[in-house]
């Protein structure tokens, strides 16, 4: 997603997060329709929870409840496969998603035109078949499945334990909490010099709106959807 005269606007998101994959896919979607050009912005969802004194939305049952509900309704309306693992605790909470955001990252930093494939494979895993995306032999399965030669998949493996890498993602998140950052994803849209900061997947009305384009729901006519 590139371009010169478009407008500049940044996503970010973490695979851990449901709620950023269905923003992830409608902004992936839109951005020849709006004639945007989407920034990918990898981040760690944790990070933000904690930096912004934000309590993870597990420890109050009754709102997981309602999510998980919320997120079966949402996968047949955006048509992404979202589906929650088995052991949703430890897949979100207890694993998290650190060391494949510093995947993302790196390939961010290295292979940027990966990272869209590379990102929607990690939420095909964790938030649809069910898979661990922690260990080392995940992250490479992700990397070969986007495409990612597995050389180049090995090197950028080892930049995630490289200190360079590790910065990289930190500042990222300490950038969407300056942006006033409580959760993901955010949608940071720079209208007229100035940045515009959304929060969540269901928002796009109001995009819409800010950039005088139409929402016409989360699938374009004649896109192909993900189900
Ligand atoms: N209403 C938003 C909810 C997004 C959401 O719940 N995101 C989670 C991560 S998956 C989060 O960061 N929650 C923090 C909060 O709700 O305070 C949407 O539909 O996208």
């Amino acid at each position: 997603m590139s371009g010169s005269n478009k407008r500049m606007l940044e996503l970010f998101y973490d695979v851990v997060s449901p709620y950023s994959w269905l923003g992830f896919e409608v902004m992936c979607r839109y951005s020849s329709a709006w004639n945007m050009n989407v920034r990918l912005r990898p981040s760690f969802l944790a990070g933000i929870m904690k930096e912004s004194g934000n309590q993870p939305p597990h420890q109050v049952s009754k709102k997981v409840i309602y999510m998980l509900n919320d997120l079966h309704r949402l996968a047949k309306y955006f048509q992404v496969p979202i589906k929650e693992p088995k052991n949703l605790f430890e897949a979100v909470i207890k694993k998290g998603s650190l060391p494949a955001m510093r995947f993302v990252t790196a390939v961010d930093m290295e292979q940027p035109d990966f990272v869209e494939l590379v990102s929607r494979e990690f939420w095909m895993r964790i938030w649809s078949t069910d898979e661990d995306i922690t260990l080392p032999d995940s992250i490479l399965s992700v990397a070969q499945k986007a495409g990612l030669p597995s050389t180049e998949a090995q090197r950028l493996l080892g930049l995630t334990k490289a200190a360079e890498g590790k910065d990289r993602l930190k500042r990222t998140t300490e950038e969407a909490l300056k942006y006033g950052s409580f959760g993901l994803p955010n949608i940071v849209a720079h209208v007229d010099g100035k940045p515009h900061m959304f929060f969540g997947s269901d928002r796009f009305m109001l995009l819409a709106d800010l950039l005088g384009e139409k929402w016409m729901g989360p699938v374009l006519p004649g896109q192909k959807s993900l189900l």
